[in-house]
């Protein structure tokens, strides 16, 4: 609109010009020129047509791939469905000087009343996270710093859209004087039977009726508008502090103790929209009363008189100081709710990302046991903030409606009944006395301007009270957004403090990670499992020194939980390096260092961004890389039949519930191959793979030049490698050595003799049985009779014993057991591996030693 009006004076004296030289000139040049100008316009007009429809057809492309363009100075450019076709939108990423600028006034608060909490967390250097939401000190802090935010510069649109803001506030105050005195005038004619003027007051009050409803229209508009304005800055610029190079989405949520009640997740998309919502709403509920306040206090002072004003300045005293002292702590109960909801919303998330493991658990019931308890709470909080309302509601409303209105019945009769300190009213009146002309009239006419007056000022002062609730509110989001961005700040700039320094807390890492090298190193470096801050963590790797250069493939092995993957998050630098020096390749992705995690993690989009991921469709067309090109990766990895299975490169689906466990680690190896990097940590990448693929896969990997360090549970894994790094479990040890080496082999050798020799005693085993079987024949039962037809053979059923069976003696008498029952037995009271030693610990027993032997024998003859 500006460019249009600056524009219009300048393009209209130019046609003045154009058109005087035309008739000054000769007819055949008028038509050439004229020809010219209509080429010239249509030729433009065309061009726009075509960009426009080029630039549509690029807007559609790219939304349908979910990509972007990236501008030269580093902004990106995106395109947004808009009605029937696509808006570009320029998003330019926050400086990282704004950031330095910001850490000021987010990680080191002014000290003073409402900071003290924030001492505890070690010299003002923590956010003050504990400080308690209210109308204090600290949230005008938090409140300006969160500004400084929201309204950049004072060129900035939110600047413009608030001025437009207030003169159209201003706009309605004015007109409510108006519509105040038209009110009285009309009341007055009325009295007085005066039509004609009666009815020309009426046009005139329609009249003002269409301006001043534009203003209350424009005034919530504009509203709306700040409020989306004040949420874009702000959630752009938590972005761009959350996902950057320095992993703050992790980090928030696994070494930072921070975010107190729900995850960023409810942070971002709920907390911060009632914030903007409050504080755009803030602006009319305490500017425009304001406004009105003092306009009004003004007219009624004219008219009223000084006593009228001093008591209805006393009224607001009072008032404001009844309400501040009977109103619940609004501020901390919303964000005690803001907490709640977010806890109840994780339960649902959580259910939602884990449906089909919890459906094959059947695990609907207990599910809805943690929703229902979370609900319960979230209502609980909710009845007791609504319970605690009602008291102050009743306050409020008979202190805001009926105490203002009597006070404002008296204020007004003050010209009636004391001329003398009614101001312009009470000299009316005096002069309406003397002359004795229209006294009703008059007097009816200033009531009821005062009486309008009043109720406006009754409503404005209602407003202002009112709002003192929406700020201790907006105090509540206030410091949940700011305990947000504070946070981010802190994990951003890795600046932790604790009054006792932990080992291995986030305040004590000493270590460094050097990125730039060519190679993977790790010089004295503990693998420590963070603990929360400001709790310190726990050591798994004792001080590690491993060197992996291009070519020597490194296979790490060791038990479960032992810390195998933690070796991958510390060299990506998800968690610190508390001692030592981590060395590493500079970038990720081709050239550089690649980490495939343990979890396949598919994103959203297109099936081509399965692929590529990281990357975006923009980057890999920068890079020249085609679809071709994809179609071969897939090929390698054995997955050249999903394009036409799914319906192509640009088809959108759920990938995670579509493809398969091993698909899902294929398309992880097609990601590598499609990076290339030079080293890549595959952790359990292939676990799900049929075997001849998985050394397929490993070998076009090493073909491609990828040097591989693999973590995994199984030793078969050590053929594709160079090197292994045994991690021994509970004391942190490790082992690091060469695959294959003599050392390697003859620890093989002699596992491979030591099996041999339990083959061996197998086999003796086996003839103990036999001579076993043979000596059961001699068995005596009670009595000591030798039981007849039991000479030497085995296995035959005879008198009172059962086939298979043993006759045991014990001190309580002799016993009949199935062979079964003594080798469960004999599981039961030691290890069934070992070879029962002659008058072991079965002693106490009194268990025949012989039939001992020969149950341990009959398991073992099972095993075999
Ligand atoms: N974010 C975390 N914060 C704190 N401790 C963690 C975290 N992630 C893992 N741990 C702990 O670190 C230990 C090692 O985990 P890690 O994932 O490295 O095991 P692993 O050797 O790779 O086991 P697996 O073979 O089962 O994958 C485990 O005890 C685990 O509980």
């Amino acid at each position: 609109m500006a460019n249009q009006s600056t524009l219009r004076p300048a393009l209209s004296s130019l046609l003045q010009q154009y058109i005087k030289l035309l008739r000054s000139s000769p007819k055949s040049l008028r038509i050439l020129a004229a020809t010219i100008l209509c080429a010239t316009l249509g030729g433009l007009w065309e061009r726009r047509r075509r960009y426009r429809k080029a630039d549509e057809g690029r807007g559609r492309v790219l939304v349908r791939r979910n990509s972007a363009i990236q501008l030269k100075d580093g902004s990106r450019l995106i395109y947004v469905p808009y009605k029937k076709t696509t808006a570009k939108v320029v998003i330019n990423p926050t400086k990282s000087t704004t950031f330095d600028a910001h850490r000021r006034l987010f990680l080191e608060p002014p000290g003073g009343r409402g900071f003290k909490s924030q001492s505890s967390l070690g010299g003002g250097e923590g956010p003050p996270v504990n400080t308690k939401p209210g109308l204090n000190l600290a949230f005008l802090h938090q409140f300006l710093s969160l500004l400084s935010i929201m309204i950049p510069r004072l060129t900035s649109k939110e600047s413009f859209l608030l001025l437009l803001h207030t003169f159209f506030l201003i706009s309605r105050t004015y007109l409510s004087l108006v519509v105040a005195r038209l009110d009285g005038e009309i009341v007055r004619d009325l009295v007085a039977g005066n039509g004609k003027a009666f009815a020309w007051g009426i046009g005139k009050w329609l009249s003002v009726g269409v301006p001043a409803v534009y203003c209350n229209a424009m005034i919530k508009f504009l509203q709306s508008k700040i409020s989306i304005a004040f949420r874009t800055r702000l959630t752009r610029y938590i972005h761009d502090l959350y996902l950057n190079d320095k992993q703050a989405y992790y980090k928030l949520q696994n070494l930072d103790g921070g975010l107190v009640g729900g995850g960023a997740d409810q942070f971002i998309t709920s907390d911060l929209p009632l914030f903007c919502d409050s504080a755009a709403a803030l602006y009319s509920s305490l500017g425009k009363p304001f406004l009105d306040l003092v306009v009004f206090n003004y007219q009624l002072a004219r008219s009223l008189g000084p006593l009228a004003l001093a008591g209805i300045l006393f009224n607001y005293g009072a008032t404001a100081w009844m309400l501040k002292k009977f109103s619940p702590p609004f501020g901390r109960l919303a964000a005690a709710q803001g907490r709640k909801e977010g806890d109840f919303r994780g339960l649902h998330t959580r259910l939602i990302g884990n449906a089909e493991e919890v459906a094959f658990y059947g695990g609907a019931e207990m599910e809805k046991g943690f929703l229902e308890k979370g609900f319960k709470d979230l209502k609980q909080l909710m009845e007791g903030i609504y319970s605690m309302k009602i008291r102050y509601n009743m306050l409020e409303d008979f202190v805001l409606k009926y105490g203002w209105s009597a006070l404002g019945y008296l204020f007004t009769s003050l010209p009636v009944f004391l001329p003398a300190w009614g101001g312009l009213g009470g000299l009316v009146e005096l002069a309406g006395a003397t002359a004795g002309t229209s006294r009703e009239t008059d007097r009816m006419k200033g009531f009821i301007t005062n009486k309008r007056l009043m109720l406006s000022l009754a409503d404005a002062g209602g407003r202002m009270m009112y709002s003192f609730k929406d700020l201790s509110e907006l105090a509540g989001y206030t410091s949940r957004v700011y305990t947000l961005v504070s946070t981010l700040h802190r994990v951003h700039s890795n600046s932790y403090s604790t009054p006792r320094p932990e080992l291995y807390g986030a305040a004590d890492i000493q270590g460094t990670l050097h990125k730039g090298f060519d190679g993977v190193r790790l010089e004295g470096v503990p693998i420590v499992a963070p603990g929360l801050w400001p709790r310190g963590g726990e050591e798994l790797v004792d001080s590690l020194d491993i060197t992996v250069r291009e070519g020597e493939h490194l296979l790490v092995l060791g038990p479960n939980g032992v810390g195998k993957s933690s070796i991958s998050r510390v060299v990506a630098g998800l968690w610190p390096v508390y001692r030592g020096l981590v060395s590493r390749p500079r970038q990720g992705g081709m050239g550089g260092i690649m980490f495939l995690p343990q979890r396949v993690y598919l994103a959203q989009g297109t099936l081509r961004d399965q692929v590529i991921y990281p990357h975006t469709e923009m980057e890999m067309r920068a890079d020249s890389r085609s679809d071709h090109e994809l179609r071969l990766i897939l090929d390698a990895v054995r997955l050249g039949y999903l394009p036409d299975r799914e319906g192509g490169w640009d088809c959108r689906k759920e990938w995670k519930d579509v493809l398969s466990g091993g698909e899902k680690q294929r398309i992880s190896i097609a990601r590598l191959l499609y990076h290339e990097p030079k080293y890549a940590f595959i952790d359990e990448g292939t676990s799900a793979v049929s075997q001849d693929v998985e050394g397929l896969l490993y070998e076009t990997a090493k073909e491609r030049g990828i040097t591989l360090i693999t973590i995994s549970t199984r030793a078969q894994l050590k053929k594709y490698h160079t090197f292994q790094l045994q991690l021994d479990g509970p004391n942190g040890g490790w082992e690091f050595d060469r695959i294959g080496t003599e050392r390697e082999r003859s620890s093989v050798e002699n596992e491979l003799r030591e099996l041999k020799e339990k083959v061996q005693n197998v086999k003796a085993l086996r003839e103990r049985l036999k001579t076993v079987e043979e000596d059961l024949a001699r068995v005596f039962v009670t009595g000591g009779e030798e039981l007849p037809g039991f000479e030497g053979k085995s296995g035959e059923s005879s008198g009172g014993i059962k086939e298979g069976s043993v006759v045991v003696k014990s001190g309580s008498g002799t016993e009949e057991h199935t062979a079964e029952e003594v080798t469960s037995e004999e599981t039961k009271s030691g290890d069934d591996e070992k070879v029962p030693s002659e008058g072991g610990e079965n002693k106490g027993k009194q268990v025949d030693l012989e039939n001992e032997s020969f149950a341990d024998a009959v398991k073992k003859g099972g095993d075999e």
